[in-house]
């Protein structure tokens, strides 16, 4: 089965700054991946690099099997929409689409022009004109009426109000179900994720922590409540992602390919949330290491 992205060791510097380090990564086709993390993590450097507008200073990536942005044909297949969806300012809404028919050989002008009016935008208004909500989604149309195989947005939902989100988030499973597409999405929220993701990265410091599908994320990691000393000892085979607490008392999120059973320590498993917040709170509190760390998931 085709990959949607493969990193080996994908690694890109800004001068002495590491933006994203040793990245191994294999992110299967069809997906809607959640990628997640803390600001400066490396999201936007990840996508970047997989839309092909900056190179790594070492490693490898692979988009759609191909080198990004290596050809014609490798740029149609692939829909990026960047943080700040750029638009031409001077441009009006119908010149956006005109300049996306002309561009790209799959566009669907039926799909984006019924988007526009679903959206209400005025075909005549200039982009400098729209509200940050609305240019996001104008960027968010011509990335869609592409027809891309593969869809990169950078934090797409973050000007939009919640129903808005909820459509954009819908549409885009209805896009993905239709067109086979896959879709890898940064996002702070991510409880709005939770409901439409099928797969999972976390990124922090630079690092993937995790990636998986959704039901193995959920299905695998556990938090253990109650007293420390019951806690020294993990259940076997289990991995500690983070722990806190106090000397007599402790809450401790572990991750388990088997079932945990809770003798005299309260079980309860996660949902996505709960498991990237505690990826996110063992980056930012790296000390003091656990007997068992767990490394690197994957
Ligand atoms: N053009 C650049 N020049 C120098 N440093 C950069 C540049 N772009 C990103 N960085 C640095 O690389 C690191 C990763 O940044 P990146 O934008 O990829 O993070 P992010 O996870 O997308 O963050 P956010 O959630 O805040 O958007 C940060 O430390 C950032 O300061």
């Amino acid at each position: 089965m085709t990959s949607a992205l493969t990193a080996r060791g994908l690694t890109k510097r800004y001068g002495r700054r590491t933006a994203l380090a040793e990245c191994t990564l294999e992110i299967p086709a069809g997906r809607v991946v959640a990628l997640v993390g803390p600001n400066g993590a490396g999201k936007s450097t990840l996508l970047n690099l997989a839309a092909g507008l900056i190179r790594p200073t070492s490693g490898e990536i692979e988009v759609l099997g191909d080198t990004p942005a290596c050809s014609p044909d490798q740029l149609a297949r692939v829909g990026f929409v960047a943080q700040d969806a750029p638009t031409y300012a001077g441009l009006t809404v119908a010149d956006h689409l005109e300049l996306g028919r002309r561009l790209n050989p799959r566009w669907d002008h039926r799909l984006a022009e019924r988007r526009i009016d679903d959206l209400a935008l005025d075909p005549r208004q200039k982009a400098g004109r729209l509200s940050g909500g609305q240019r996001a989604q104008l960027a968010l149309t011509l990335a869609l009426a592409k027809r891309p195989e593969l869809l990169l947005l950078d934090e797409p939902a973050a000007s939009l109000d919640p129903l808005a989100r909820r459509e954009l988030l819908q549409g885009l499973m209805t896009h993905v179900v239709d067109h086979g597409a896959s879709v890898v999405l940064s996002s702070h929220l991510v409880s709005d994720l939770e409901r439409v993701c099928d797969h999972v990265v976390v990124l922090t410091g630079s690092h993937v922590q995790l990636a998986a599908d959704l039901d193995e994320v959920t299905g695998t990691h556990y938090r253990l409540t109650g007293d420390a000393r019951d806690l020294d000892e993990l259940p076997p085979g289990a991995e500690l992602v983070h722990s806190t607490g106090t000397d007599r008392h402790r809450t401790v999120v572990v991750r388990s390919a088997l079932p945990v059973v809770g003798d005299r320590t309260q079980v309860e498993p996660l949902g996505m949330e709960d498991v990237v917040l505690a990826y996110m709170a063992r980056a930012a509190s790296p000390a003091p290491r656990p007997d068992s760390p767990a490394e690197a998931v994957r």
